[in-house]
């Protein structure tokens, strides 16, 4: 697998492109399925599940052409309402097939998606909001197998007794070609859900509320051709606004917007970063200004986003003073811990809790990737670190990033992918 050989101490320095959104890309590539009309997508990130997304819809028959930064898609036919195991393990988002092929072909079976790292990450309440619009679920020799029987979807009420990104998500696509009324309550108001839901409403839909935890969907008989350019990713341009505030640089993240990321925003001004943000771009400098640390707590959109959470693990970590991160959403997303204790980091772990005492320096390490952001959190622990880090296993860092050795490496990072 490929390593990252990273040579610390460089402050990044200039202007870095933001991809579109991963976590919007994948509803809305998975929202094809329902269209037998042309839909053209534009601000896809080249990205390993993406890729992997691509190869999904291919086999369920749908044809996809490369056009100017995205795709045209055809869905005239579906060919097969099966999600398979092989391509299903490597990527969790591939659950989202399943709302959309109900609800287009009456039927689906989805391979369950395999564990991940951060977290058991059950889909019971994807499966429960689809019973209660009228299919059969069961689950079968490691499949989800839906069926309506010959019958539409039917509007309802569906109340989430815990917030999902994916469930609204899911269930949202299913009840666009419903018979009657759906009212998702409790629904998430991440903007990437508001994201498909403006895709959804250009190819016809009838969704309003999206961004409230109320959604109301009238559903439509059928949708029609139709285009959408998917929204900046906000976890990305985190991500190098934290490298830069790190390692003492500025950098200003273009094709973004400060809105989608407020949160993230604040605890970096607290953290003792200037930020300057215009209508899409933000720029972080951070040059001849100390880190504090800071106290963060993981929750649903608005709040804190839990994908940004490994990232400020390392900024405390470099931080004078000590900060601690309360990681609510998943219960084991603190696998980057041991790692950064690898590189002379202070953390003590209590529980969902980690208690972060601010060091001088970082000391380069060969480290393992788990989890995507902890992948992230540990690039930049290199970046600032001081002689040789190897961050080994990268493969969750091609699933998430566009590039990322290159836009890093524009900006001054000495990064060196290694293949193995
Ligand atoms: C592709 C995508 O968009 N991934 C994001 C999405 O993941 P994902 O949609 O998988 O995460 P969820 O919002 O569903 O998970 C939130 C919490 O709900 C629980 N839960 C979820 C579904 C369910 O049926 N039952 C249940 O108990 C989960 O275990 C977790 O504790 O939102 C997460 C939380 O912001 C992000 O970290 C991921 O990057
Ligand atoms: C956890 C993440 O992604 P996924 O839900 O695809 O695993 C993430 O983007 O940080």
């Amino acid at each position: 697998m490929d390593k990252f050989v990273i040579q610390g101490g460089s402050p990044l320095n200039g202007e870095v492109r933001i991809s579109g959104a991963k976590n919007a890309a994948l509803p809305i590539l998975f929202a094809t399925i329902l269209n037998p009309n042309p839909v053209t997508l534009t601000n896809i990130p080249e990205l390993k599940d993406i890729r992997t997304t691509l190869s999904l819809l291919a086999e369920l028959g749908i044809k996809a052409d490369k056009v100017a930064s995205g795709y045209r898609f055809d869905a005239s036919e579906i060919s097969s309402t099966t999600a398979p195991y092989d391509l299903v393990r490597t990527m969790r988002a591939s659950i989202m097939a399943l709302g959309p092929l109900v609800a287009r072909c009456g039927q689906a079976k989805v391979s369950l998606p395999g564990g991940c790292a951060i977290g058991a990450r059950p889909v019971n309440l994807h499966i429960s909001g689809l019973q209660q619009m009228g299919a059969e679920v069961k689950v079968e020799h490691g499949y989800i197998v839906a069926d309506t029987h010959g019958k539409k979807l039917q509007g309802a009420q569906i109340f989430f007794d815990t917030v999902t990104v994916t469930g609204t998500e899911n269930l949202m696509m299913a009840a666009v070609l419903a018979e009657g009324q759906t009212v998702l309550e409790n629904a998430a108001r991440e903007p990437e859900v508001v994201d498909l839901a403006n895709c959804l409403n250009a190819m016809g839909a009838k969704i309003s509320g999206a961004g409230s935890d109320t959604i109301t969907i009238d559903g439509v008989a059928h949708l029609t051709a139709s285009e959408h350019a998917v929204l900046p990713d906000r976890i990305e341009t985190g991500t190098f606004l934290v490298a830069a505030a790190v390692t003492g640089g500025k950098v200003t993240c273009t094709h973004t917007s400060a809105k989608l990321l407020e949160a993230v925003i604040t605890k970096l001004k607290e953290a003792g970063a200037d930020i300057q943000a215009s209508d899409n771009q933000i720029t972080l400098d951070m040059t001849k200004r100390k880190l504090k640390a800071v106290n963060i707590k993981t929750a649903p959109h608005p709040a804190f986003p839990t994908d940004m959470q490994a990232q400020f693990t390392v900024l405390n970590c470099v931080a004078q003073g000590t900060g601690t991160i309360h990681e609510t959403i998943f219960e084991n997303r603190f696998m980057h811990v041991p790692e950064l204790h690898r590189m002379g980091a202070d953390i003590e772990l209590e529980s969902n809790t980690a208690i972060v005492r601010g060091v001088e320096t970082l000391s380069g390490a060969e480290v393992m990737a788990t989890d995507l952001r902890a992948s992230a959190c540990l690039v930049i622990a290199g970046l600032f670190a001081n002689d040789q880090t190897v961050v080994n296993r990268i493969y969750h860092l091609d699933r998430g990033y566009e590039s990322l050795e290159l836009k890093l490496n524009h900006l001054g990072a000495k990064v060196q992918r290694v293949s193995g």
